[in-house]
């Protein structure tokens, strides 16, 4: 097993934020140090919280930067200071946790290092990161306002792919002013990684899109992965590697094509019918010019609506066998979640077993804490839905669909199943991908399976030998997915679809466990709800 560092040296990161810069900051920590991120807002007119993707926060539920359920917003010109340590190597990332806020480019990378005495199992010669996202010219106020407007007004397809903050746009396709459409602006060159022929590189690519499920392809090489969200892999090959929202990776990369030129990086669209550009790159061949392009033609993606190779990456993905932590082999509870679009009062939202979720006014974390319970809803969320009669293969009407704010209790140290259950969209012959992702743990990633999840059949096919640990995961269409996690952490965790848009629209929950052993809250992440006028100067 890994060692852990004794010492916990700590590190002061100093972060402004302000509109428009795309490129943040990379944190980098080394396994056991304690991170300090002092936050100033400075925004004119909008709030923010920033969540650090992938930390547990385990003794520090209210640094982990989820407006509404760990803390109140941090209002514009106050500063805010997140600390937490950052227990585990791997790669991690930071994003803003308000409205759909992070989609605007209010995010970046954390990369923890193994302790000083630790060999990974795996070599290499350089270590980069990218991040993929997709872009929209509307601004996060108009798609929030289209999407809670009747008629619904969904946010469509991005305008761009962008590797490490760049894309390209057709200008041609649009009637945008020079100064903000102008391809010769060195802006809009491609993001370009160098290499060294001859050498390995650790390329950590996470995704941090607002809806998009991508490939990932470098032409004329092999990757292998060696890490997902922070766990080391049973090292497999892709050529094309299908990456989700809120989800990261690391794969190996051999320099060892003919260096008289560049190649190229590209992601594409998948899961939903694209009218996006691919996104482009550089795979720069040391001392070839980092900006010429590749003699080529970009090779194409695979094809969107091939289901098949994304689920068989999902199956493939295993624990490596010298980091193997077993699941627990039963638990003490199943959860069943039902994926579904319904309208409310004529309103289009996303809901789990029909409950479309709604944030209270005070951040659960403090309502649970301070005993403020009439601050949300009382009435247990459900814990499963009619799986004998309800046809997932099918529009239905859900009309007993409605809104709440109430959360699932979990008792502490209690083993939990949670089963995560697609169906159709209300568009015939439609169900999406929806990214899941689980703040405050990781869990076992169980299985996979097609149709509708058999309680008496499915759970026997579960792999509890080495199963991936994770905490994002995908929900291919028409499938469900099961995954297992230890409520170990006090705290009140967000579990929600990461496509800005769908959380919007409610499709997440909330877990709560432990709350009698959280330590005393700071007052800083007060100051809204039922806590107004606390926790400011
Ligand atoms: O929430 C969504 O709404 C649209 C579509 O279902 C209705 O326009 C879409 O593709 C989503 O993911």
């Amino acid at each position: 097993m890994r060692s852990r560092s004794s010492v916990a040296p700590s590190r002061v990161v100093k972060a402004g934020l302000s509109r428009f810069a795309i490129a943040r900051p990379t944190i980098l920590a080394q396994e056991g140090d304690t991170v300090i991120v002092e936050v100033t807002n400075k925004l004119l007119l909008e709030n923010l919280a920033i969540h650090w993707h992938g930390i547990r926060q385990i003794g520090t539920p209210w640094s982990d930067g989820t407006e509404g359920v760990t803390q109140c917003p941090v209002v514009p010109g106050d500063t805010f200071k997140y600390q937490f340590k950052v227990d585990r190597a791997g790669t991690y990332l930071y994003h803003a946790h308000y409205g759909m806020q992070r989609e605007s480019g209010l995010y970046g990378s954390i990369r923890v290092s193994v302790p000083d005495n630790f060999t990974e199992p795996f070599a290499y010669d350089y270590d980069r990161s990218i991040i993929l996202t997709d872009w929209y010219h509307k601004s996060t106020y108009e798609q929030a306002t289209g999407l809670s407007s009747i008629p619904f007004v969904w946010v469509g397809e991005p305008q761009s792919l962008l590797i490490q903050g760049k894309g390209k746009f057709n200008c041609s396709s649009a009637s945008l002013t020079a100064n903000t459409c102008n391809t010769s602006n060195p802006e809009c060159s491609p993001y370009a990684i160098t290499v060294i022929p001859g050498k390995t590189y650790r390329l950590r690519v996470a995704s941090l899109t607002a809806l998009s499920a991508l490939s990932f392809q470098i032409e004329g090489h092999n990757m292998t992965v060696v890490e997902a969200d922070g766990h080391y892999v049973e090292p497999f090959v892709v050529k094309n590697l299908f990456i989700y929202s809120g989800e990261t990776y690391s794969v190996l990369i051999q320099a060892d094509q003919d260096p008289s030129r560049n190649y190229w990086m590209t992601t594409n669209v998948v899961g939903r019918l694209p009218n996006t550009t691919e996104g482009l790159g550089f795979l720069n061949y040391y001392p070839n010019h980092p900006r010429r392009s590749p003699p080529t033609v970009a090779p194409a993606g695979p094809i969107w609506n091939d289901t098949a190779p994304r689920v068989a990456q999902s199956l493939a993905i295993k624990a490596h066998h010298d980091f193997i932590v077993t699941p627990p082999t039963t638990s003490d509870r199943v959860i069943v979640f039902l994926n579904t679009q319904n309208e409310i009062n004529g309103y289009r939202h996303w809901s789990v077993n029909n409950v479309s979720f709604t944030l209270p006014h005070t951040p659960y974390l403090i309502a649970l804490k301070k005993k403020l319970h009439h601050q949300f809803s009382q009435t247990p969320p459900p814990e499963g839905y009619d799986s004998v009669n309800y046809d997932i293969y099918n529009v239905s009407k859900n009309p007993n669909a409605t809104t709440s704010n109430a959360i699932y209790r979990l008792g502490f140290n209690t083993t939990v199943d949670i089963i995560l259950q697609n169906a159709n969209t209300m568009t015939v012959n439609n169900s999406e991908t929806h990214p899941w992702h689980l703040h405050g743990h990781d869990f076992w990633v169980l299985g996979y399976g097609d149709g509708k999840f058999d309680m008496n059949k499915d759970p026997k096919k579960y792999n509890l030998v080495n199963p991936i640990r994770k905490n994002t995961v995908p929900l291919h269409p028409y499938g469900w997915t099961a995954l297992r996690f230890k409520a170990d952490n006090p705290g009140a965790w967000l579990f929600h679809c990461h496509i800005d848009a769908h959380f919007y629209m409610g499709m997440g929950v909330v877990f709560e466990e432990g709350i009698d052993k959280v330590g005393k809250l700071p007052s800083s992440i007060m100051g809204c709800g039922e806590t107004r006028g606390v926790g400011r100067p």
